[in-house]
């Protein structure tokens, strides 16, 4: 069995964030591991208040893990403060983890902010350096090359400029653009799109998080960074065109697609 841990916050609303990433991980054949860095009260409409853990309590989930079940990949999520990036980069060093996805996670799609301001360099020093590949989307690579994105060439010029600043990768998702769902893979100084038609679906909610966790899972079952984008993406594709039309706001994608109504177990088995 391959292992995946996910570091990140709750999501009360089951659509992003913990509950995204563990759901992506079942689905996909991996046994999904956690380690809860908020708590938040939010639905598809927005988020209405943030509990942090403290830095101690991350790491010490962290120690249970990694001294008890060891993951094959880690992916990152929502960690608002630079005290908790700090703790979770000492312990991913100290145990030597691997095939670490980063999803720089900034703003939620509803506008609240979910990291504060403070925390932006503590994840650039400490949490990219680590990293096998980093995925922000339009808004959050804007922040980190410091330009406009509109075109696939600006993709390209942004991959470019924060790519030469990692050891590892970057893919800038494309989720934000108008003409098309492409995103772009920078990796030693090659660039490979992933391609996609827009869903029209305004239902998005949790789809950065949902594709980071999909990426650390595949990368755990054996894939090379390039094969474990291009399965994420078509995992992300197909979750979207599921159409699930939950809550008031911009709604959860639809994990579970590929599993047949009336669930896997029990469901609608015979009687007889
Ligand atoms: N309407 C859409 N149709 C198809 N793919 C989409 C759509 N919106 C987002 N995606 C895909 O979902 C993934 C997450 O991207 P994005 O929504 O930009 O991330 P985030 O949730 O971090 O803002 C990417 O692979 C992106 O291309
Ligand atoms: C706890 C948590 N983590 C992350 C997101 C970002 O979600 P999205 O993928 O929609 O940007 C979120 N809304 N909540």
């Amino acid at each position: 069995m391959k292992c995946v841990l996910t570091i990140a916050g709750s999501d009360s609303s089951g659509g992003a964030g913990i509950q995204a990433d563990l759901k992506t991980m079942t689905c996909l054949g991996v046994f999904g591991m956690s380690a809860v860095t908020a708590l938040t009260a939010q639905n598809t409409t927005g988020v209405r208040d943030v509990l942090e853990a403290t830095p101690e309590f991350v790491g010490e989930q962290l120690d249970c893990v990694f001294e008890d079940i060891r993951p094959q990949a880690v992916k990152i999520g929502m960690v608002s403060s630079a005290p908790i990036i700090r703790a979770i980069g000492a312990k991913l060093r100290q145990y030597e983890a691997e095939n670490i996805v980063v999803d720089p996670v900034m703003v939620a799609t509803s506008g609240s902010a979910l990291m504060q301001g403070s925390a932006l360099t503590a994840l650039m020093e400490e949490l990219f350096p680590l990293a096998a590949v980093i995925t922000p989307n339009i808004p959050e690579a804007e922040r980190l090359c410091g330009f406009a994105i509109e075109t696939g060439e600006d993709m390209l010029r942004a991959a470019e400029t924060i790519g030469k600043t990692l050891p590892g990768a970057v893919l800038v998702k494309g989720g934000h653009r108008t003409d098309c769902a492409d995103d772009l893979l920078w990796q030693k100084g090659q660039a490979s799109w992933f391609r996609a038609p827009r869903v029209d679906n305004p239902n998005n909610h949790g789809s950065g998080c949902t594709l980071s966790s999909a990426i650390a899972s595949f990368l755990a079952l054996g894939e090379d960074l390039p094969g474990a984008v291009e399965k994420a993406k078509a995992y992300i594709t197909a979750a979207m065109e599921a159409r699930l039309d939950l809550g008031r706001g911009s709604g959860p994608l639809w994990h579970n697609y590929a599993i047949p109504e009336g669930g896997q177990v029990g469901g609608k088995g015979d009687r007889t």
